[in-house]
């Protein structure tokens, strides 16, 4: 087989091989029998293993591997999965079962297709015995995003004394200023997707959004067991669970990956079987996008570095020439998110221009407060909190007149209750979570 293929048309979908050499892992897969697609990842001045960990290091590998492919299989979705060491333990296959089905929701309801049914990785092989604690190191890597996230969880960190690293994966620019701004000591892992990925996209295969967070939590825990470290903290609030939309019976959430559903399955996954001391969290997770804003809006350091939007992270597409390309419900959000909690100048300084003054920009603020259209597929907050921003502002004089917010007023505000508007509810944390007890005193920052 040559790049002419048409994954399309494959049957089987094939997870070949993965292996580590010399601070470098090699993920293998295929359609059919046709031509191997590898994507490498890189991990800097890789230190070398101890034999005590070469088992938990395996399997974090091992999972990367099976996470990772779903950038390829996407490209056909065939009827088939294979693994080619063997069938998997149920609690893996229902982990990837699950992570593929909800992780490609997006992608199928874009593309009209229903992976329901179709997503059945192999099962019925031995049951992996309990990962022994390994006595890693107390310390944290804190993946690093490039938006306001995952620096407001870093000076949580950072203000229990806490040890930790900025971690980020791709050759981002951004998110490697965002990280040297931190000061913690940072780490770099490099993922080369297979090339031949992009001749197939340009032929036709089936394309979308796919789980990122997912193949990130899974380098990260690779990371963890290579270079020592007892804990990793993403920075995905609670917002992130709530669908996009619901279809045919199907809820469909662009941030999937980021949410509390596959943050409990993948961390009790990794205590069983990679090790019983590795703990994978989200130090956001009590939290909505309004309290994160509010707390970000303290943090005056990163604002000259950070952007949220994400057409900032594209490997191949233009990149914005600003930070902030101001076009997108990413921009859209945070614009609004921020705004309740920051001076205006201060807030118009940011983004370099008033969004919320913009005709043209109305169809996607809209879309933030699900009116006359769904919650937006981006990493948005949740319909009601977005209403709930515009709302405040609507009461303030300093933005009352600005066109979208006057629009806001006259057009959208009669047709809702405003007792359901309070910006409050939504800066009172929830109790749920997973943060280990060494890391909970962090949650006194967003007081
Ligand atoms: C940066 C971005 O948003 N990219 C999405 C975009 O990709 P696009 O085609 O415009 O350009 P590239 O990013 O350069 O990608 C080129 C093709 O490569 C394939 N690909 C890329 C990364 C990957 O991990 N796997 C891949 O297969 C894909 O075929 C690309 O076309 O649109 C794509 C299609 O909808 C999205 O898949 C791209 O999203 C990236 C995977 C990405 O990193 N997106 C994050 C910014 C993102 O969406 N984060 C979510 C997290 C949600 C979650 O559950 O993980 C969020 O912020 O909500
Ligand atoms: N390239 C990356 N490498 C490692 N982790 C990443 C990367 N991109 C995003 N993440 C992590 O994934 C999680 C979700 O990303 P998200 O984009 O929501 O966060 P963010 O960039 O910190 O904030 P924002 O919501 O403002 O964009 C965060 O914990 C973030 O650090």
């Amino acid at each position: 087989m040559t790049t002419t293929i048409q994954p399309r048309l494959t049957q089987v979908f094939r997870f070949v091989r993965c292996s580590y050499a010399d601070g470098v892992a090699e993920l293998v897969y295929a359609f059919d029998h046709g031509e191997e697609l590898i994507e490498r990842v890189r991990f800097p001045h890789a230190p070398a293993l101890p034999a005590s960990h070469k088992a938990a290091f395996d399997r974090a590998l091992k999972l990367l591997h099976l996470i990772a492919g779903v950038s390829y299989y996407k490209a056909g979705v065939p009827p088939k999965i294979e693994v080619t060491d063997g069938p998997l333990d149920d609690a893996t296959a229902d982990l990837l079962d699950a992570l593929y089905l909800h992780g490609l929701a997006e992608f199928a309801y874009r593309n009209g297709l229903d992976l329901r049914g179709r997503i059945a990785f192999p099962r019925g092989g031995a049951v992996q015995p309990q990962a022994p604690a390994l006595n890693l190191p107390k310390r944290t890597l804190v993946p690093i995003g490039g938006g306001k996230d995952s620096l407001v969880a870093v000076e949580a960190i950072k203000s229990i004394g806490g040890e930790a690293t900025a971690v980020w994966v791709g050759n981002s620019e951004l998110i490697a200023a965002c990280a040297e701004r931190t000061g913690l000591p940072t780490l770099n892992m490099q993922r080369e997707l297979a090339p031949q990925l992009f001749d197939l996209n340009r032929l036709g295969a089936w394309n979308g959004h796919i789980p990122v967070t997912a193949v990130n939590s899974a380098i990260l825990a690779v990371a963890a067991i290579l270079y020592g470290y007892d804990s990793i903290a993403f920075a995905n609030e609670r917002s992130a669970s709530a669908a996009t939309l619901e279809y045919e019976g199907q809820l469909v959430n662009h941030q999937w990956s980021k949410g509390y559903a596959f943050e409990q399955s993948l961390g009790d996954w990794l205590h069983a079987q990679v090790a019983a001391d590795l703990d994978y969290c989200s130090l956001l997770r009590p939290y909505s996008e309004l309290a994160i804003t509010r707390t970000f809006a303290k943090l005056t350091p990163y604002f000259d570095a950070f952007s949220s939007c994400n057409r900032n992270f594209r490997i191949l597409g233009p990149k914005p020439a600003d930070r902030w390309c101001g076009q997108c419900p990413k921009c859209h959000f945070v614009f609004l998110a921020l705004a309740p909690f920051l001076s205006k100048p201060r807030l118009l300084q940011i983004f370099g221009r008033n969004l919320l003054d913009d005709d043209s920009q109305a169809a996607g603020f809209d879309a933030l407060l699900e009116y006359q259209d769904h919650k937006p597929f981006e990493c948005v907050g949740e319909g009601a909190e977005a209403r709930a921003a515009m709302y405040a502002l609507s009461q303030r004089p300093e933005w009352q007149e600005d066109a979208l917010v006057a629009r806001f007023r006259s057009e959208i505000l009669p047709q809702l209750n405003v007792a359901d508007l309070a910006l409050e509810p939504w800066l009172v944390p929830s109790a749920e979570h997973r943060i280990p007890a060494r890391l909970q005193a962090a949650l006194a920052f967003f007081a």
